[in-house]
């Protein structure tokens, strides 16, 4: 295969509890995480040397070099894989960056995803050696990598790389950026109490509403330092939680990003329209949350929940 287009979609911590703190600065988590239609689109086509572009609606600000998560991800790959040969990347950036919705990660992991679907990592051993770096490599990369992987319904734990698949309705549901950039550590940071209550066990869910309920139960425990950091996230989850059908209204990662939770797709879709009129200066894009793996690639060739 010659070039292959892979989706990069943004991801959405619907709960975010901070459990604890390793000796290493890290913060350990028990996150619910889902994925949006709404992402990155990532070109690769083979070339003599790694090379990088960055286009679309959001590029502005993204480097296009070496420091690109994508070419980094790529790096590591063929560290650890041996691979030989080399592809030129074309990043169209649909997501605003330094979001809390996974946007570098989420490219970075459509860089491995990319790789391995090219036939770079056709070998059993090397998609061993793909899920080795899983725990260590890309985790230190990024630690939303792993699960950005697989991009299905999952409970997050540790720093990011103890994946468990999990069964999610589907769930409408509309993503809101104030435009204000917010830097991760600075959040973890500005996190008081590191010691927090993990998740319940998530049950099956029934209905919609049932899981809606069991997640307005949870929290984020990044959402009191993000808005410390930049107060309009208070506003925007105002905001969303006024909507008309707004069930749910909370903040994904580290912000500002913040997503509210709809019964239909025509609710989040309608809320859409009203808020692209009130607030035309923030980013906003519904899409219903749910397996995103068959539009991230032309087939699943590497799953890791
Ligand atoms: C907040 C989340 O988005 C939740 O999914 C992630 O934990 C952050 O993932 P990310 O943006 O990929 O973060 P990274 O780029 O790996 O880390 C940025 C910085 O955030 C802090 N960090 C990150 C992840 C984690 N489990 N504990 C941390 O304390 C560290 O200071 C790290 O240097
Ligand atoms: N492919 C990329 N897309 C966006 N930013 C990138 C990329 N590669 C490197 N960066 C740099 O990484 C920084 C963080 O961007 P990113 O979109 O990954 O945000 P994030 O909020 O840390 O995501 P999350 O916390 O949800 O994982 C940006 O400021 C940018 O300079």
């Amino acid at each position: 295969m010659s070039a292959l287009s892979v989706f990069a979609p943004a991801k959405i911590n619907l709960a975010l509890h901070v459990t604890g703190q390793r000796e290493d600065g890290y913060h350990l988590l028990d996150s619910l995480v889902a994925f949006s239609p709404i992402g990155d689109r990532l070109t690769l086509r083979a070339a003599g040397d790694f090379s990088m572009a960055v286009s679309g609606p959001e590029a502005r600000g993204v480097p296009a070099d070496h420091s690109n998560l994508v070419l980094k991800a790529a790096t590591l790959f063929a560290e650890h894989t041996g691979m030989t040969g080399s592809v030129a990347f074309h990043l169209e950036k649909n997501l605003p960056a330094a979001s809390g919705i996974g946007g570098g990660s989420s490219d970075a992991a459509a860089a491995v995803r990319g790789l391995l679907q090219m036939g770079f990592g056709d070998a059993p051993a090397v998609q061993a050696r793909v899920l080795g770096m899983i725990g260590g490599a890309l985790t230190r990369l990024g630690a939303d990598i792993p699960m950005c992987l697989s991009p299905v319904a999952q409970r997050v734990r540790g720093v990011g790389e103890d994946l468990t698949p999990i069964q999610l309705p589907p769930l409408p549901c509309l993503l809101v950026n104030p435009r204000v950039e917010v830097a991760t550590p600075a959040v973890f940071k500005a996190l008081r109490q590191k010691d927090n209550s993990p998740l319940p066990a998530p049950p099956t869910f029934a209905t919609l509403q049932e899981c809606i309920d069991w997640l307005a139960q949870q929290r984020n425990d990044l959402q009191a330092p993000a808005i410390a950091t930049a107060p309009v996230i208070a506003t925007v989850l105002e905001t969303l939680a006024a909507l008309p059908g707004c069930r749910l209204a909370r903040m994904s990662g580290s912000g500002a990003t913040c997503f509210a939770l709809f019964a239909t797709p025509a609710e989040a879709r309608a809320a859409e329209t009203a808020l692209r009129a009130a607030r035309p200066e923030w980013w906003c894009a519904e899409g219903t949350l749910g397996d995103q793996r068959a539009a991230s690639a032309p087939r699943p060739a590497f799953n890791v929940v």
